[in-house]
């Protein structure tokens, strides 16, 4: 393996990012593009729900490991910078952004989560949005990735401790090796009018990487290697 950036030197972001749209509150929604484009060139994405920010920081170290050219595949650190901004699950107009795509499973109304990993009930309320893609971090992601159309999406949450794709490919068989995760087909509750729901409508590959409870301290030591290894992937 090719030697990676200097710890002394990791503590920047190499390349400020590129807007792709602005959050509710008008933050600036950004992407950090692989050294170079080929049609294998992935997409992974974190901080849809603000309030998972171990996978935000965890990923954040592996990009600032990387030296540029390494990095093979697009990023978005912060798809929901509101919630980051404000510790919320939702964004700033408390929808749950993972219930807001437009999918034909879109449900409209309340969507439920829990508390905290300590909860069994799924008991804390939150709004799937006025209108299928009806906020701009959705719209924005969406029209992203039209542009971008990545190979495949690998969507980081939070704290189911597993690996989760319905077509069991081999990237998420290594993502399951690479985390010590299992891999599951279904995280295994309805997610109407999600991400997932939205990339297999369009025959996107997306797996999903959900962390266990685990602080940014404990995951940007555990899943530094894998991460590095997936901005990485050949
Ligand atoms: C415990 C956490 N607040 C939570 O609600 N977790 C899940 C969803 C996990 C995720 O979105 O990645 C839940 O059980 O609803
Ligand atoms: N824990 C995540 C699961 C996401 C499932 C994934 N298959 C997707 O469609 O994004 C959630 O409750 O939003
Ligand atoms: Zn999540």
């Amino acid at each position: 393996m090719t030697s990676l950036r200097l710890r002394s030197e990791r503590g920047p972001l190499t390349l400020p990012g590129v807007e792709y749209g602005r959050s509710a509150l008008g933050a600036p929604l950004l992407w950090f593009p692989a050294s170079y484009s080929t049609p294998e060139t992935g997409l992974i994405l974190a901080g849809t729900h603000g309030d998972e920010t171990a996978a935000v920081i965890a990923l954040s170290c592996a990009l600032r490991s990387l030296l540029p050219e390494q990095q093979r595949h697009h990023v978005i650190l912060a798809a929901n910078p509101d919630g980051c901004q404000l510790g919320l699950r939702a964004n700033a107009n408390g929808v749950d952004l993972n219930r807001n795509f437009a999918t034909l499973n879109w449900k409209p109304g309340e969507t439920h989560y829990r508390w905290n990993s300590y909860a069994d009930a799924r008991d804390v309320v939150l709004s799937s949005g006025s209108a299928p893609g009806s906020e701009p971090e959705t719209q924005a992601l969406c029209a992203l990735i039209d542009e971008l159309a990545p190979r495949w999406v690998v969507s980081l949450h939070e704290p189911l401790a597993c690996i989760e794709d319905p077509d069991s490919t081999a990237l998420a068989e290594w993502l399951s090796h690479a985390f010590d995760l299992p891999m599951v087909a279904s995280v295994g509750y309805p997610t109407p009018g999600s991400f997932g729901s939205w990339c297999s409508e369009r025959s996107l590959p997306c797996i999903t990487v959900e962390l266990p409870p685990v602080s940014a301290d404990e995951a940007s030591e555990r899943y530094l290697p894998a991460l590095i290894g997936l901005l990485r992937h050949d």
